[in-house]
């Protein structure tokens, strides 16, 4: 099971993912209580060894300041969450990074990952960052294949039971592993890390 933790802030909260076994550590560029200064996103990035991907997070940024801000902290990998054309993703892939196709399930949504250049597809609560849980039976119809991510109100107590619904390839979580908005809880993010885990020890490759 793939796990990425959203939403980091701190050199102490990259440390303890680090720690805790995460695949992945958000740093959100955009509006949210989450959302860091381009300094300290270089900094945190720093902080982050090879094994452990960085990702630039970003909502409703235009592509070329998504990729200007993406190189100056140097991020290993960017998620577009919202309506961004297959031109977006395209500008963005010039940077050479992996890209996370952030999107919420409807009827029109297209599942195939890697369907606008992706590596990854990540299916979300329609507010991202909310904390909000969707139905995921919706995906009873339209299920991926391959390296997607489920998110949306995700925590220790409830990841095991949306694992074992969805079959997601990994999880990613934000508000779930937090004290109050935008401050993470250490206990929690290992928690979650051995709960998400434990669920689904193997991910399909
Ligand atoms: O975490 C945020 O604040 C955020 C803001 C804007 C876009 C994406 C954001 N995070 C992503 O939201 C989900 C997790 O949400 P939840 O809080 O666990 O429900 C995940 O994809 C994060 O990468």
């Amino acid at each position: 099971m793939y796990v990425k933790l959203c939403g980091l802030r701190t050199t102490a909260d990259v440390a303890v993912a680090v720690d805790a076994g995460a695949d992945a550590v958000g740093i959100v560029f955009t509006e949210s209580p989450r959302q860091v200064d381009p300094d300290t996103a270089r900094r945190l990035v720093r902080e982050v060894p090879p094994h452990v991907l960085s990702v630039g997070v970003f909502k409703g940024i235009a592509a070329d300041e998504v990729r200007r801000l993406a190189a100056e902290a140097g991020v290993d990998a960017v998620q577009l969450h919202g309506r961004y054309p297959q031109a977006a993703f395209e500008e963005v892939s010039a940077l050479g990074v992996p890209l996370v196709r952030a999107v919420t399930l409807t009827s029109d949504t297209d599942v195939r990952v890697g369907a606008y250049g992706e590596q990854m597809l990540l299916l979300d609560s329609p507010v991202a960052g909310s904390g909000e849980q969707w139905d995921t039976t919706a995906l009873d119809g339209a299920r991926p294949e391959g390296r997607w991510l489920l998110a949306g109100g995700l925590g220790v107590d409830n990841v095991a039971g949306a694992v074992s619904r969805a079959r997601p390839w990994g999880v990613d979580v934000s508000s779930g592993i937090e004290s109050s908005r935008g401050v993470k809880d250490h206990g929690l993010m290992r928690e979650f890390v051995a709960a998400a885990r434990a669920a689904a020890p193997h991910s399909p490759s």
